[in-house]
């Protein structure tokens, strides 16, 4: 799903005007309190000075009084704008869902048509080839291909088959399944993630509300020292003292800049999530993301290719290919897994079948705690496939060449599944593990910026320690039940790291809420979905890698653009305390501090104030699409922030204001 390039279009701009100027309102405007104080301060200048003294109309208590009003006014466009971002998504979100007709199953077995509205929890429909997904369910009965490209983009369709979870919108391409309806009316997985990417349940996150106090404080502080200021002015005479002049310096003094961006740079970060298609349930969770000090990935699917096949048999001595090939393929006849299809086909193949043969029994499905699937024949046989440590334990003395063969598999990076007829080791298929291109550039970006990545995965130690090397990782665990991963979590954990992790099966529900960021696969079941804080609708592993880079850059935003704004305030004291007391002999030895030359107090100050305005909508697109950042360690980062935004915070003001100056100059104003 590719969200158009600039998401407010024309639509967008009336309801952007009217938020701008209904954010003004002091109830809203008392959350920031940088601007609050700049709301008081306006009001009180264009009472004090404007209205009250309506008669002498002095052009500059004016000009001061609308500079102000401007500087509000793009501090909450600012707000209103990344808000409409995030509401431009969830619109193209919505367009992609549509009202379809239902064909729900009776107790009795018929079927009647209902509009998808009417559908509840726990309904069940019947849907053909053709047929769109009515609403969000599980899969009870059948196998088909659905294409989820409305949902995802993808255009590969994708296969679903009991306890599967489907998403309302997409299409079964094949077949007929019969579903199960989990959710009601207006709380289907969409309506939640619409909500979401909408801001409605946005709250401040605690990075922001810890960032917000400190501002706070330092404005309080500013409010002290300029309010200090006012006897000390009044000495050397009323003039200097004038309260539109106090308010201009305040103003300018407390860090507006960041205080007036904040809150769009977090609104931002959950919007350039949702860029990547993923939707994040809370801010929190994309700032946890920028924290990360521990990845933990899962080997299949995430640093291998999905779809392990299976590409060869290597039977133990007595034992031939085609033996061992048709119990490999029993055992995978009721095996709805990648690799349990996969063996099926290079089995038909070897044995020359066309048509499956026909076998009746009970089918034992693969699980991650037994690592083996398999059935039990009507006929009593009992066959098995799985990891070898997991047959070896049900087998009578395995031949030594059922560990050789296993180990020349897992020593090339494959998956060694050994296969048992009641007890007895019939051999190894080999199945192929690829692993993903470009991953081993991405593991080095992370190692890069202090952030260790670690493989877990149920396979056997040989295999995941070639494939770690081959990837890249920094570290394994191999043999992991789904209760290591969560060890493996906690562990980190109780060190006092953040933990993100992926998944995308119920096994890997605990794990997903135990993580810091549980970013869970779309394709993947409820559980997981309702376990993680953030969901990929792409239902790709590596996208992780991508969250995580969203949200360091939305950490680095957020500091970077409080350095600068806090470095710019130094130079706005420069350019205002001469300017201030230039009139007062006695203090002539401030005069040396006018380093900018600027002519008169009110140009001084009208200029320091033009560009106190002007910085805001000027960072306005660092806001909203984030600094430039590259992979590195988090206090070279740190430094470099600081010298780059701290240092052209300090000298671009400086430019800034003696460029106004003059323009001032040549209208007369200065
Ligand atoms: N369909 C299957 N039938 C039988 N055994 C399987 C099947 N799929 C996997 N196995 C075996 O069970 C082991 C554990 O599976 P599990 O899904 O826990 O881990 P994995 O797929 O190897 O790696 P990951 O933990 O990264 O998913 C696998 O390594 C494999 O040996
Ligand atoms: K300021
Ligand atoms: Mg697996």
């Amino acid at each position: 799903m590719a969200v158009q390039d600039d998401p407010v279009s024309q639509n967008y701009v009336g309801s952007v005007l009217k938020d701008t100027f209904r954010k003004l309102d002091p109830r809203e405007m008392i959350h920031n309190p940088v601007m609050f104080v700049v709301e008081v301060g306006t009001a009180v200048v264009i009472w004090l000075d404007i209205v009250a003294k309506s008669a002498s109309g002095r052009s500059y208590d004016t000009l001061v009084a609308v500079i102000l009003l401007m500087t509000i006014l793009f501090a909450t466009f600012a707000e209103a704008y990344a808000e409409a971002r995030g509401r431009a998504q969830a619109d193209f979100l919505r367009r992609t869902k549509s009202s379809t007709r239902a064909k729900v199953l009776q107790p009795d077995g018929s079927t009647t048509m209902v509009d998808s509205s009417q559908l509840t929890r726990g309904s069940r429909v019947i849907v053909e080839a053709g047929d769109m997904i009515p609403g969000d369910g599980v899969v009870l009965e059948g196998v088909g291909s659905v294409d989820e490209s409305a949902i995802t983009g993808e255009s590969a369709p994708v296969v679903k088959a009991k306890e599967d979870a489907v998403t309302g919108g997409t299409v079964l391409l094949s077949d007929r399944l019969v579903l199960e309806i989990t959710v009601n009316p207006g709380e289907t997985f969409l309506d939640r993630m619409i909500a979401l990417v909408e801001g409605a349940e946005r709250q401040k996150t605690p990075n922001e509300i810890a960032l917000s106090a400190l501002l706070g404080v330092l404005t309080l502080i500013f409010v002290l020292v300029v309010v200090t200021l006012v006897p000390i002015a009044r000495y050397f005479g009323p003039h200097a003292a004038n309260i539109t002049t106090m308010v201009a310096l305040l103003v300018c003094l407390i860090p507006t800049t960041i205080g007036a961006l904040l809150s769009a740079i977090g609104i931002a970060g959950m919007n350039r999530v949702s860029l990547v298609n993923v939707v994040a349930k809370s801010g929190r969770a994309v700032e946890a993301a920028g924290d990360i000090d521990t990845i933990i990935l899962d080997k299949t699917g995430t640093i291998t290719i999905g779809n392990r096949m299976a590409t060869e048999f290597l039977p133990v001595p007595g034992v031939s290919v085609e033996e061992l090939a048709e119990a490999s393929l029993i055992s995978s006849l009721a095996d709805t897994t990648p690799e349990g299809r996969s063996v099926v086909e290079l089995a038909q193949k070897i044995l020359h079948l066309d048509t499956l043969p026909e076998y009746t029994g009970e089918p034992v499905p693969f699980s991650a705690h037994t690592r083996m699937s398999g059935i039990d024949l009507a006929d009593g046989r009992q066959v098995r496939k799985g990891a070898v440590s997991a047959i070896r334990a049900i087998v009578q003395d395995a031949p030594h060449e059922l560990e050789v063969n296993a180990e020349l598999v897992a020593k090339d990076g494959g998956t060694p599944l050994a296969v048992e007829v009641d007890g007895r080791a019939l051999g190894i298929i080999r199945l192929k593990d690829i692993v993903k291109s470009g991953l081993k550039e991405r593991f080095a970006d992370f190692r890069a910026m202090g952030i260790r990545t670690v493989m877990a995965t149920g396979d056997n130690r040989i295999t995941a320690a070639v494939i770690a090397q081959e990837a890249g990782v920094d570290d394994f665990i191999a043999e992991a039940k789904p209760e290591d991963k969560i060890a493996l979590i906690k562990k980190e954990q109780a060190e006092g790291k953040l933990v993100a992790m992926t998944g995308d099966g119920t096994n890997d529900a605990p794990a997903l809420a135990q993580a810091d960021v549980g970013l869970a696969m779309n394709s993947g079941t409820m559980a997981a979905k309702e376990a993680g804080n953030m969901i990929d609708l792409d239902s790709n592993p590596t996208k992780l890698l991508d969250v995580v880079m969203v949200g360091k850059q939305l950490l680095i935003t957020r500091g970077a653009l409080t350095t600068f704004s806090i470095a710019n305030d130094v130079a706005k004291y420069f350019a205002i305390i001469p300017a201030m007391f230039a009139a007062v002999p006695e203090l002539s030895g401030l005069r040396a501090l006018n380093i900018m030359g600027l002519k008169t107090p009110h140009g001084a100050i009208l200029s320091a104030l033009i560009f106190n305005a002007l910085i805001i909508p000027a960072l306005i697109p660092f806001a909203i699409k984030g600094v430039k950042y590259r992979a590195e360690s988090a206090d070279k980062m740190l430094a470099r922030n600081i010298f780059n935004w701290g240092i052209l915070g300090v000298i671009i003001p400086f430019i800034g204001i003696w460029g106004i100056d003059r323009i001032l100059g040549l209208f007369g104003l200065a």
